[in-house]
């Protein structure tokens, strides 16, 4: 189970009107909430309300100002094996996979990546074109896409191949920061599948960043909506259309018609 526990985050602010000492701008404001093993938690809010940073505090790389992120127990931030077990257990899935993929790599040196990190925590070498081979099966791709480069493949394959790269390590949790958005609706749809068939097949726990409503419904267990750094709602997604937080509603409002008695089919 992954928690996080009152966390706050501030950054140093552009505006020095102080001669010594700085102003901090704070992005999050008491964060709490927890991710059950095998379950899928979206995170929904518009642009600049702290979902990118609040995914940089749950994947180890950003150490909130205050507040505790647990892994099974363990504080992710009080020492160096507390990250260490984070960064075995969780990996990440970026929205922009043009960058998040070095285009000098072709497709089995990126899944690669995955694989050395394995190795190294296993202690032991895998067979890679196998491995390659059998995680281009499991996200839906020939086997002969190994050879290919990035700009060899459509946005969608190319996805599908960080896919294949995140899921490479073996991790019990897998983090996808606005990881569909950049693509059309069609392949959203296919991603979203192979998301789910992976999730059930792998046994794996899901947190999903988004500024899309309809992708929380169709993938996720319980939402967390964020405004402007705080956490307007937290519930189960079956619940959602029972939201009394207006931001919450202006969002499902914009997906969904309510009728006279206020119930939605999400
Ligand atoms: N390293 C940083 N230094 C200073 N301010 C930052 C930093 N990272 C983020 N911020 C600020 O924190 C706020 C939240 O940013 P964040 O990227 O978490 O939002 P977001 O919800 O993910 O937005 P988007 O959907 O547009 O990516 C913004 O006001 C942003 O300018």
């Amino acid at each position: 189970m992954l928690e996080l526990n009152k966390i706050c985050v501030s950054f140093r602010s552009e505006r020095q009107d102080k001669i010594f000492g700085h102003t901090r701008q704070q992005v999050l404001f008491d964060i709490s909430m927890r991710v059950e093993k095998g379950t899928c938690l979206g995170i929904l809010g518009e642009s600049g309300s702290g979902k990118s940073t609040m995914g940089r505090v749950l994947c180890g790389l950003l150490k909130p100002d205050s507040g505790e992120v647990q892994l099974d127990g363990v504080s992710v931030y009080a020492s160096r094996s507390g990250r260490r077990n984070l960064q075995n257990k969780l990996s990440v899935v970026f929205q922009d996979y043009t960058t998040s993929a070095n285009p000098r790599f072709r497709v089995k040196d990126i899944i690669g990546e995955g694989l050395m990190v394995r190795e190294r925590r296993e202690g032991s070498r895998l067979d890679r074109d196998k491995e390659t081979a059998s995680l281009l099966e499991l996200v839906g791709l020939p086997s002969e896409f190994a050879k290919r480069f990035p700009h060899e493949l459509s946005g969608g394959q190319l996805q599908r191949v960080c896919i294949a790269r995140a899921v490479a390590c073996n991790p019990e949790i897998i983090l996808f920061d606005e990881a569909i958005s950049s693509l059309d609706a069609h392949t959203q749809v296919q991603v979203m599948d192979l998301l789910r068939e992976l999730k059930e097949k792998l046994g794996l726990t899901y947190i999903f960043i988004t500024h899309d409503l309809t992708s929380i419904t169709y993938l996720c267990d319980d939402v967390l909506f964020l405004y402007q750094g705080h956490v307007t709602e937290y519930m189960p997604v079956s619940r959602i259309s029972q939201t009394r937080d207006e931001y919450a509603r202006r969002l499902l409002e914009s997906i969904v018609v309510f009728d006279a008695d206020e119930e939605v089919a999400v």
